[in-house]
């Protein structure tokens, strides 16, 4: 394909690539590199970087620009895209035809002023580092004044930004100016590669140290221990890609990422800090992915920038009691140089940008982060998490680059403002799940029948979403494919396969899982008052003591549930450490549950967080409930410690909820009294019905005119999947019989596939029907199916930007077109093509009461919006339709058109940004003239000029029901604008 006629067909793509990220910086990289190429010249430059103008329009400037500079420039432009975007991004995008590089283009041997603009693109990146210093030169030469290096250190630049502003001034001072600055950048360059090449490379002690810590960080990435217990996998073999995001930005697209993205300059959102954080639920996979990096640096795949990579886990730092510098923290938790340490120390200090520090688990440290007290010495010794959130908030070693990774719900203000940027973690794709599996089981036919099982059982398909769930059904894949019809729905069933996994395998006669627990009675409940006791205290790592202390024998070790602690800094003592922390809180809840030592309050302290927190007296506090001798320490710690605990105590609260469940008490029988399991069971449900209703209160009055409407907090997202582990339709119908609203809001709450099946499952016995605005989550296919229980009590849906794609609409629309209440739907931002189309097509012409259709922002052609038409022609009650941001262009908005022209309903029409053109705008005065009900038509950026806005003052000669049509941003020059404003008011431009 031409690369113009490319340029066309993707121009949708092309722009959200450069816009998504809500960042001007995609498109600055891009103008750089076709200024350097001199493809742009400078008027080109001002007229598509206009202050106070849109990202997107600057970016639509460009495309303009280029695709009517002809073939040649297209293709430049492309490859410049190409270079630019991070490579997850560029997925779509097709580049083929087009130049493959645009190095080597670079005029290095032209005067000075030429060949700042020759290298300009490398230029900005050297220049954003050093810009004071430059910028000093250039004052003290004369080529500056005060004022003109005030303008460029204005704070509200980035220091990309600042370094164009410099380059741009240089340039109109002309030879001299720019003669200096790159005299500057070279000598600067010179020295720099001395001081690395004298200091780093070429000094022996140092290149042993790099050695050493690189082996040491090899062993420690290479395996996974995995749910096998004993077996461990190699990383390489079984790790699987997972879905990485930039958080919704302010145009609400999702942005996916590859793994070099998390330390690449993508999604920077405070080029002044050096911490990205890496931020995903229980079992998302971060500490896996942190693994994987550290294995790709010691293979030498990634990461190559930094010389020395040092890997901490919060969880060890935990319990390190001493006070350290942080010199004694990289040597002695990371890896002792054998000699030297003086010079390899200064020589860390003195190269701050070659060191990579990694963090895992922010959640796990003992202390919520805080940066009140400051350390600036890396010779001063504090407490552990005092060093560790110093170094994140860079007081300590500005300039070492740290990912961090913590669960979300540790993550406060105050950590965020220390942030360069954050990535969220979204466990598995269904694809994923698939290469997953194929990976973990070597025997493919077993792999086939696991998938097929997996896929045969929505809710199981959505709980492997989560990669440490899909990791324990591929594992235990004789249990799953054992079960028949009982398959597991649960997360607690889920986890009790793994017991059974387990204790089959010691076991020399068949068992029932009831009868395996009643065999290993004591092992659950040592290792279960081990787990508790952890959970209570933010304790994740035990010593021989604790495993006497707690009764856990040499044998309960063996059962395969606890792995000895790979740390290698410790003691050389043994530790131990539950398979993963989630298999800490499904021992303690089995605690809870067959225990008959905790006393009654325990259930409800466990489901009291909410007033945990607002409360900070210990005597609410969970720890309570550990006897008195561990007890120890003060108030302050424990505040301290609360919303770090939270996380973990909600997932024991999901298990205990799941284990008394009707379902399951029968397991519990042969192991405690049936009358207590039911009396704890009641408690359960009291307590989250109590919870609920706390929550339904909190619901504010509606302002007057608006609907009632409630704003779920993550209390209720986790109090809903409570409620489904218990799978109780009485106490669900109980529940919601208390919640009386009309719009039930859950933006932005990580709602995945695993929320969807409990929110459908509770929803469904509300007694009124609701709006549902689910914009902003991680929904998917998989979560749209599995919301369908609770599509018949939905008037509207909200699924903005949640990865859906044209299979999960196929599956809704089956549903929702028997569904007698449902009216409205939004699905802007999502992954649609022209083949769900069909299915719309199909609803509108079977529902004559559905009002408001909004496609905005998908991937809809022509051929797409014809078949819409179809429908079109044939419904007699849509009000609101919204096809924004695709591109079905003129032919598209002729077909569309002339479906609408009779409609008798239609209010409102948005075909905003579709590149209908004149020819699209004059087949829409037909609507304007014929459709007497419409009141709104949305045309900003559609390429029309004059001619084809003459055919809509035509059309609104002859209406009065239409009031206004905007057309923003389309091809009219100022005059003519002023002309047709004075003719037609209701004209907006
Ligand atoms: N990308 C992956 N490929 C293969 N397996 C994975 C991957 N990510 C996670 N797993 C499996 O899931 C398990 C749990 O993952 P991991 O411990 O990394 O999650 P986490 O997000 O760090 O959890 P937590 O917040 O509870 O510490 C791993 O032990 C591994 O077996």
């Amino acid at each position: 394909m031409f690369t113009q006629e490319l340029l066309l067909k993707q121009r949708t793509e092309f722009l959200h690539a450069l816009c998504s990220s809500g960042s001007g910086q995609h498109l600055e990289r891009v103008l750089d590199i076709l200024l350097a190429k001199g493809e742009l010249g400078w008027e080109d430059y001002q007229s598509i970087q206009v202050p106070g103008r849109t990202l997107y329009s600057n970016a639509r400037q460009l495309l303009d620009l280029v695709y009517t500079k002809g073939e040649e420039s297209c293709g430049l432009f492309i490859t410049a895209v190409e270079q630019v975007l991070p490579e997850a991004q560029r997925a779509g995008l097709s580049f083929s035809g087009c130049p493959s590089s645009l190095e080597g283009n670079e005029q290095t041997q032209s005067p000075s002023a030429e060949t700042l603009l020759a290298q300009r693109p490398s230029l900005v990146l050297k220049l954003q580092h050093c810009i004071d210093d430059v910028l000093e030169v250039l004052v003290e030469l004369g080529q500056f004044s005060s004022e003109e290096r005030d303008e460029v250190q204005l704070p509200v630049h980035t220091p990309s930004q600042q370094a164009r502003c410099l380059l741009d001034h240089v340039r109109s001072k002309g030879e001299a100016a720019a003669a200096a600055v790159l005299q500057f950048i070279q000598q600067r360059e010179e020295s720099e590669s001395q001081l690395s090449q004298k200091n780093l490379t070429q000094t022996k002690e140092f290149l042993k140290y790099q050695k050493k810590l690189s082996s040491s960080v090899s062993a420690q990435s290479c395996f996974l221990s995995t749910y096998g217990g004993t077996n461990h996998m190699a990383l390489d073999d079984v790790f699987t890609e997972v879905q990485l995001e930039l958080p919704h930005n302010s145009v609400g697209v999702h942005t996916a990422l590859g793994l070099e993205d998390i330390v690449g300059p993508v999604g920077t959102v405070n080029e002044n800090a050096d911490t990205v954080l890496v931020s995903g639920e229980a079992g998302s996979g971060k500490s896996t992915l942190l693994q994987k990096l550290h294995l790709l640096w010691v293979q030498g795949l990634a990461l190559q920038d930094f010389v020395l990579l040092f890997p901490f886990s919060c969880r060890r730092l935990n319990s390190e009691h001493r006070e350290l510098s942080v010199r004694e923290l990289l040597f002695e938790h990371c890896c002792w140089p054998d000699r030297e340490q003086e010079e390899i120390f200064q020589l860390i200090l003195d190269h701050p940008h070659l060191i990579l520090f990694t963090f895992d688990g922010l959640d796990e440290l003992k202390h919520s982060f805080f940066d009140e007290r400051r350390l600036c010495s890396p010779t001063q010794r504090a407490p552990v998490h005092l060093l560790l959130f110093n170094l994140i908030q860079g007081s300590l070693m500005k300039g070492v680059r740290k990912v961090v990774t913590s669960r979300p719900e540790a993550v406060g203000s105050g950590l965020k403002k220390h942030l360069c940027k954050e990535v969220l973690l979204k466990g598995f794709s269904p694809l994923s799940i698939d290469r997953f599996v194929r990976k973990h089981q070597r025997n493919s036919a077993l792999a086939a029948k696991v998938l097929e099982s997996i896929q045969a059982n929505t809710a199981l398909l959505g709980l492997c979403h989560s990669p440490v769930l899909c990791c324990i059904v591929s594992q235990c894949h004789k249990e799953l494919l054992g079960c028949g019809e009982g398959s597991p729905q649960t997360i607690a069933d889920v986890y009790l396969m793994i017991l059974q996994h387990f204790f089959q395998h010691h076991s020399m006669v068949k068992r029932s899982v009831g009868g395996l627990l009643q065999d290993n009675l004591e092992t659950v409940l040592s290792l279960g008052q081990l787990a508790f006791k952890g959970i209570a205290t933010t304790c994740y790592i035990f010593s021989d003591t604790d495993l006497e202390t707690y009764g856990v024998t040499e044998k309960d070790v063996c059962m395969g549930f606890l792995t000895q602690s790979k740390d290698m800094s410790l003691d050389h003592s043994k530790h131990y450490e539950f398979l993963h922390v989630t298999m800490q809180c499904f021992f303690a809840a089995l605690y809870i549950v067959l225990s008959s030592q905790l006393d009654c309050a325990t259930i409800p302290k466990l489901f009291e967080l909410q007033d945990r927190r607002e409360t900070d007296h210990s005597s609410t506090c969970f720890k309570a409930c550990l006897p008195s001798s561990d007890q120890q320490g003060n108030i302050l710690e424990e505040r301290a410690a609360t919303a770090a605990e939270t996380p973990n105590l909600q997932i024991t609260a999901t298990f205990v909820s799941g284990f008394l469940s009707q379902r399951l008490q029968r397991l519990w029988l042969h192991c405690c009294s049936s009358a207590v399991v039911e009396k704890k069971s009641r408690q359960v449900a009291r307590c989250i019905s109590k919870g609920m209703q706390k929550h339904f209160k909190s619901i504010p009055r509606p302002v007057q005119g608006e609907k009632k409407s409630m704003h779920a907090m993550p209390e209720f997202v986790w109090l809903i999947k409570c409620i489904y582990e218990m799978q109780e339709s009485r106490l669900a119908k109980d529940v919601m019989s208390k919640l009386q609203v009309d719009h039930l809001k859950l933006t932005y709450c990580n709602i995945g596939p695993v929320e969807c099946t409990a929110l459908a499952y509770v929803l469904q016995h509300l007694k009124k029907p609701v709006g549902l605005q689910l914009d902003n989550n991680s929904v998917g296919d998989v979560g749209v199916e599995q919301l369908l229980p609770c599509m018949h009590i939905c008037n509207s849906l909200y699924l903005r930007n949640n990865n859906i794609t044209d299979e999960g609409i196929h599956k809704l629309i089956a549903k929702v077109i028997q569904c007698e209440n449902f009216q409205k739907i939004a699905l802007f931002n999502n992954r649609l093509t022209d083949a769900c189309t069909q299915h719309f097509s199909h609803l509108l012409k079977n529902k004559q009461n559905f009002l408001s259709l909004r496609l905005g922002n998908n991937n809809i052609t022509s051929d797409g919006a014809k078949q819409l038409a179809e429908g079109l022609k044939q419904n007699h009650s849509l009000q609101y339709l919204g096809l924004w941001g695709n591109r079905i262009g003129d032919a598209g908005a002729e077909a569309i058109a002339s479906a609408l022209e009779s409609s008798k309903s239609l209010v409102w029409l948005s075909l905003v940004g579709n590149g209908v053109g004149n020819a699209g705008a004059c087949a829409l005065s037909t609507v304007i003239r014929n459709c007497t009900s419409l009141e709104e038509l949305w045309l900003t950026e559609n390429c029309i000029t004059r001619a084809g806005v003459e055919h809509l003052i035509q059309a609104l000669k002859q209406s009065t029901h239409v009031k206004s049509v905007w057309l923003k941003n389309n091809n009219l020059s100022s005059e003519e604008v002023e002309e047709m404003k004075q003719t037609e008011p209701r004209l907006i431009f």
